[in-house]
């Protein structure tokens, strides 16, 4: 049953013009069911209730509402409350509704008669609302700062609450340019109190939000931002087999708890909700790429603990009020320490314990810098610097020490790790941690020739507008009258990489193969690019090509443990340059689809072809071999591509005396394992996705020829 309202009620004490507290306290408890304000709750709404200014830094889950919606109540006028999420709104008022609170916002999805009706309200000459929610785009119109004035010129302006304010700093986590016209408040209406509210604590984002709102000597607030009800923890995804069957093992082991993952691109948030589901975890997926209706039903099934889980991109939970997610997983690292903090802080907001996991990959990591880099590149006279904000998230993972003291020193807030008292990973499994760490380290000195790939990629895609949505909202979206995006624009260039869609893990082939197809896009875009130049084989490539063949053989080596006298480097190197001296003048397709052959190859070979092919790397236990020119020993298979896309079979061999290679038409059948070329293997995969239904064509069309293979 609904509560009557309490009438408003002046709290101001004519003596102290300080709000009363004993008042104060009454409201919370008969509105807000709160037996007591929370940390800096009542020294924020004292402030602002005496009318003057007032930024309000509290942790995510602190009680940021209570701020301007106690002032609401304690005074006459009306509380106009600036957001940035048409959800965040609606999901606040409705709140404010249920308790008996007059409150609404104004948007442009609502219907006209809605929206009418609460011009009348505010027309009126007792507005009977008391909390206005807005959105910074509606304000910059001229038309409502006029409603403004009058409601001011009125006495009918109580307050100005900039929620999520650190959305007005292009140096915060979350910028919306939206927001920057929020600076024309101040003059419009200058004495209105204003209460800037956020959980970001960079210190130079707080500044910035100061300054841009003209406060005039704001009583500043800052609480600690550390949240000790929440347990962090890394999982290192390279040393383990499979991050979506740990997570559903982690999920599952924790019983049937609210938990929101974190997914840097759509197709995973879909993959992975369907994996979780499939062993009996009721989930949904939530991002930008669903219809408006799904999405709220998934947010409803959610917030009701209809679904359990939520899988989903950061389109999701920016003022996400429900208090009992126990676990925040991420499953790709986020962009920033800031980012990372605000996401996994929607966990334990009711100050139960809870849990942060974060699924770090090296892999992942290569790809947010990749993201990152365009994105700076992109805006280069903007002065932010998302590369350096993700150095600080990379630490987090990479670095050994109580994560806990690494989050809040990178907010500028001391912390001596003996507070932590175990409460993550690296102070209560130190000796764990750190053997993970070391562990990582080899894996990913091994992989740091691939790292270049994604880098020198990124510079090249510089001038492609398909990524410049990624660090920041649209800068060129202020047009757009009242259209808040909610949408996931990491996820944008995130799925330009990502398609087609690929499997639940990428592996360095899969993602070759993206960076090819990312490579040819941007040729294709540049008609200037000469045709000699974009058909060249880089050094970039061999390299990776080289790492890739190194990776399959020290795999398919530690399978056959009993082969001893291969060493992988110098065979690898050996590989890789015989796909380049065949393929170096065909261009970089032939040479591709050739090294994606090879290691297919590997992936068959036993221990008698590996040994045959490899012949000049095996080491015969003695003094070592140098490694002889490449030239030497064929597999028996030798397949070359013709102009008129034929296939023809050579056999080669060592003549002994001459140490030459002799290539001689095929007299036998082919004895090894049909190995497909790369075409076969790309156009099996269009044909599979084309035509899922016909699940028996198993084998490869061996008539058609490589030819046809052409990466796009
Ligand atoms: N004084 C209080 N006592 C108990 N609970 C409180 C108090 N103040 C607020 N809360 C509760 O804390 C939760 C978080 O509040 P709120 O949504 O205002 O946090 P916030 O600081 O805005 O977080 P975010 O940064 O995520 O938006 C709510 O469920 C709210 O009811
Ligand atoms: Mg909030």
């Amino acid at each position: 049953m609904k509560k009557s309202p309490l009438p408003v009620q002046n709290v101001q004490r004519s003596d102290k013009n300080v709000a009363g507290k004993e008042a104060l306290v009454k409201l919370l408890r008969w509105h807000f069911g709160h037996a007591d304000f929370r940390g800096k709750q009542l020294e924020a709404i004292q402030a602002v209730v005496s009318g003057r200014d007032c930024f309000c830094l509290m942790p995510t889950g602190g009680g940021k509402s209570i701020c301007y919606q106690i002032p609401a109540l304690a005074k006459p006028g009306i509380v106009l409350v600036v957001s940035p999420l048409i959800a965040l709104m609606e999901n606040q008022v409705m709140a404010l509704k249920e308790k008996g609170i007059a409150a609404e916002y104004l948007s442009s999805t609502q219907a006209a008669h809605v929206r009418n009706k609460i011009h009348e309200d505010l027309d009126s000459g007792k507005p009977s609302v008391r909390l206005l929610y807005v959105t910074p785009e509606l304000i910059a119109t001229k038309g409502f700062m006029l409603k403004l004035r009058k409601l001011h010129s009125r006495g009918l302006l109580n307050l100005i609450a900039i929620d999520e304010a650190h959305c007005i700093s292009s140096w915060g986590h979350d910028f919306r340019p939206s927001y920057r016209q929020l600076s024309t408040l101040r003059d419009s209406l200058a004495d209105v109190p204003v209460l800037a509210l956020t959980a970001t604590a960079a210190p130079k984002v707080q500044k910035d939000v100061i300054d841009s709102l003209s406060l005039r000597d704001p009583l500043v607030l800052k609480s600690s931002f550390n949240r000790p009800n929440i347990f962090y923890e890394v999982r290192y995804k390279d040393l383990i087999d499979n991050a979506y069957t740990d997570l559903g093992n982690l999920l599952k082991s924790c019983g049937s708890i609210c938990a929101i993952i974190y997914c840097l691109e759509r197709t995973t948030c879909d993959d992975l909700s369907v994996h979780l589901t499939s062993i009996g975890i009721s989930s949904a997926a939530y991002h930008a790429g669903l219809n408006s209706k799904l999405r709220s039903a998934v947010l409803d099934d959610w917030l009701s603990s209809k679904k359990q889980v939520i899988v989903a991109t950061v389109a999701f939970g920016m003022g996400i009020d429900k208090k009992d997610v126990r676990m925040v997983c991420h499953l790709n690292i986020p962009k920033s320490m800031e980012s990372f903090y605000q996401e996994s802080g929607r966990a334990g907001r009711d100050q139960l314990p809870s849990r942060s996991v974060l699924y770090y990959g090296v892999d992942d990591r290569k790809k947010m810098e990749f993201l990152l880099r365009n994105s700076e590149n992109k805006k280069s006279q903007s002065s932010k610097k998302p590369t350096s904000d993700f150095e600080q998230i990379v630490k987090y993972c990479e670095g050994s020490g109580c994560r806990r003291k690494k989050i809040l020193e990178s907010f500028g807030e001391e912390f001596p790790a003996q507070k932590c008292k175990k409460t993550c990973d690296a102070c209560k499994h130190p000796n764990q941690v750190a053997h993970s760490l070391e562990e990582l380290m080899t894996t990913a000195s091994r992989r740091q020739n691939s790292s270049r790939i994604f880098i020198t990629s990124s510079n090249e895609m510089t001038n492609e507008g398909q990524y410049s949505e990624f660090w920041n909202r649209n800068e060129d979206g202020s047009n757009s009258d009242e259209e808040i995006s909610d949408s996931d624009d990491a996820n944008e260039a995130a799925k330009s990489l990502a398609e087609p869609k690929l499997s639940k893990k990428l592996g360095l082939d899969e993602k070759l193969v993206l960076l090819e197809q990312a490579e040819e896009k941007y040729y294709e875009r540049n008609k200037q690019v000469k045709k000699s130049e974009k058909n060249a084989i880089s050094e970039v490539l061999r390299e990776s090509s080289k790492q890739r063949l190194l990776d399959e053989l020290t795999r398919v080596l530690q399978q056959l443990a009993s082969v001893k006298e291969i060493d992988s480097q110098k065979a690898s190197e050996f590989l890789e340059n015989e796909c380049y001296r065949k393929y170096s003048k065909a261009g970089k397709s032939f040479y591709y689809s050739q090294i994606a052959s090879t290691v297919r190859w590997l992936g068959t070979a036993n221990r008698d072809d590996l040994m045959t092919r490899l012949s000049s790397v095996v080491s015969s236990g003695g003094e070592e071999e140098p490694i002889k020119e490449p030239l030497l020993v064929e597999h028996s298979e030798n397949i070359e591509e013709e102009d008129d896309g034929k296939i023809n079979t050579t056999e080669s061999h060592v003549d002994e005396t001459t140490q030459k290679l002799v290539v001689s038409p095929s007299r036998s059948p082919i004895k090894l394992p049909h190995v497909p070329s790369f075409s076969e293997f790309v156009n099996r995969r269009k044909m599979k996705l084309n035509t899922s239904a016909d699940k028996s064509s198993e084998g490869f069309d061996d008539k058609k020829p490589a030819k046809i293979m052409k990466l796009q």
